[in-house]
């Protein structure tokens, strides 16, 4: 193997979107290694592991609408709840709420704000399709003179975000009182602001055009949809397994009697409780919501890879989805739901597992949000457990799940009750 990093294939071209000849290139999808650098440099830190603690309280308030709602739409009339869907509006809020100190306003509604959600499906549909044949993306989407032509229109989600950077404007130039606007200086916007006003290298085109900038931080926020995914997979797959739901209960009740649980699980408490954190690995492994391969070219010179010489320009790549199940890693039994695999046999065998997991990819290029999505989940799923009796509607093969290049479920409804010690919010 050579040491360069292999670049991303043009699976990854049709990914960003153009606005007036430009493309608007992302951290995500940018196959220009230099431009990476460029754009990692002075946003890492903000994503580290370290600076997680501080999102908590941002997490926290979402949790708390979260529960409130579902209290007085399904706990209070009995109504089963399109739990699939409800928790989407909760990954989308939160990550509202993280980057903008602001939420959209999906579980409020209760429902998909502006379409926004449906916008995103349309476009993993397009890249699924078009990424496997990227040169078509050039006579249409990213043909420079159609794109001159078309009306530049902003998607719902950039236009709130540029709605937030207004409103910091305002209140930074004295328009505005700071009274009026709910400004966290630990949120992302504030985070990703100071930062790029510190590093004068970042590409001048981000900086005449908000809209790019903002765009790129909400496109950021389309990983919401992953994490919803995730979620889904880990509550699907608990209920499903009942004996597996009866353990984890079982490891949150006992901390809950020690007093080692708050009725908000915190990130700390959440590290504390190992049935939970290896079903969390589970899920990832089980279902990981990338559902195509992880593609990249083969650099010049060519590359070895299993005994085989591949030529410079091959694409390669990885799908966790085919990596998650090889019975040599993970045992025979790679195809069912089973957490107790994470927490037994030497520390040699779990770190194999673990190292052969794909769900947040691998490499310079691995997920720089999943510290964000390991805190959502780890306090949300043991704060509803402990909140609620959860129980399926129908039967289990009722939800369904289609492969858009992420992989979503359709169809997943839940009768929700108030565990007895729990008072049901006003
Ligand atoms: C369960 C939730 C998530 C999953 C499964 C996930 C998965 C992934 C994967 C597989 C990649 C690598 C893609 C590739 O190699 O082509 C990636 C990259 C990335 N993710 Fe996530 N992600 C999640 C949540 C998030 C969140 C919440 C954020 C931000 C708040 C985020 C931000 C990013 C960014 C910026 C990259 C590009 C990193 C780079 O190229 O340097 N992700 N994610």
């Amino acid at each position: 193997m050579r040491g360069d990093p292999l670049k991303k294939s043009d699976f990854y071209s049709v990914i960003p979107p153009m606005r007036k000849g430009v493309v608007l290139p992302s951290i995500f999808s940018t196959q220009n290694e230099n431009l990476h650098r460029m754009l990692k440099r002075p946003i890492a830190a903000v994503y580290s592991m370290s600076n997680l603690v501080s999102f908590e309280p941002l997490v926290d308030r979402t949790i708390e609408v979260f529960r409130q709602e579902l209290d007085r739409r399904f706990v209070r009339s009995g109504e089963a709840c399109d739990f699939g869907a409800w928790l989407q509006y909760f990954a989308f809020d939160v990550v509202g709420e993280i980057t903008f100190s602001k939420r959209l306003g999906f579980l409020e509604e209760g429902h998909d704000v502006e379409g926004i959600m449906a916008s995103i499906w349309n476009w993993f549909q397009y890249v699924a399709v078009v990424g496997q044949i990227p040169w078509l993306d050039l006579l249409w989407v990213k043909n420079t003179v159609v794109s001159r032509l078309r009306p530049a229109k902003w998607s719902p989600m950039v236009l709130f975000a540029n709605k937030r950077e207004e409103e910091r404007r305002a209140v930074s130039t004295g328009a505005s009182e700071k009274g009026d606007i709910q400004v966290n200086d630990r949120d992302f916007l504030s985070r990703f602001q100071a930062a790029l006003d510190k590093d004068p290298s970042i590409p001048q085109w981000h900086v005449p055009h908000p809209p790019c900038l903002h765009g790129s931080i909400m496109r950021t926020g389309y990983r919401s949809d992953t994490t919803a995914i995730f979620l889904r997979t880990m509550f699907h797959q608990l209920l499903t397994h009942p004996s597996t739901l009866t353990k984890l209960r079982a490891e949150l009740d006992e901390a809950a009697s020690k007093g080692n649980l708050s009725e908000t699980v915190t990130w700390k408490e959440s590290l504390s409780l190992p049935y939970l954190n290896a079903c969390f690995k589970e899920a990832g492994r089980i279902h990981p919501p990338f559902g195509l391969h992880l593609e990249r070219i083969v650099p010049p010179g060519g590359m070895d890879v299993c005994g085989k010489t591949l030529p410079a320009g091959t694409i390669v790549g990885m799908n966790a989805w085919v990596v998650h199940r090889d019975p040599e890693v993970f045992g025979p039994d790679a195809d069912a739901w089973r957490p107790e695999r994470w927490l037994e046999g030497d520390e040699a065998y779990i770190k194999k597992m673990e190292a052969s997991l794909l769900t947040f990819g691998a490499g310079h290029r691995i997920c720089l949000g999943k510290h964000i999505s390991y805190l959502e989940i780890l306090k949300l799923v043991p704060t509803l457990l402990q909140a609620y009796d959860i129980e399926l509607v129908g039967e289990a093969s009722s939800m369904t799940v289609e492969n858009r290049w992420f992989v979503p479920q359709f169809g997943f409804h839940v009768q929700l009750r108030r565990r007895e010690s729990r008072a049901v919010n006003p």
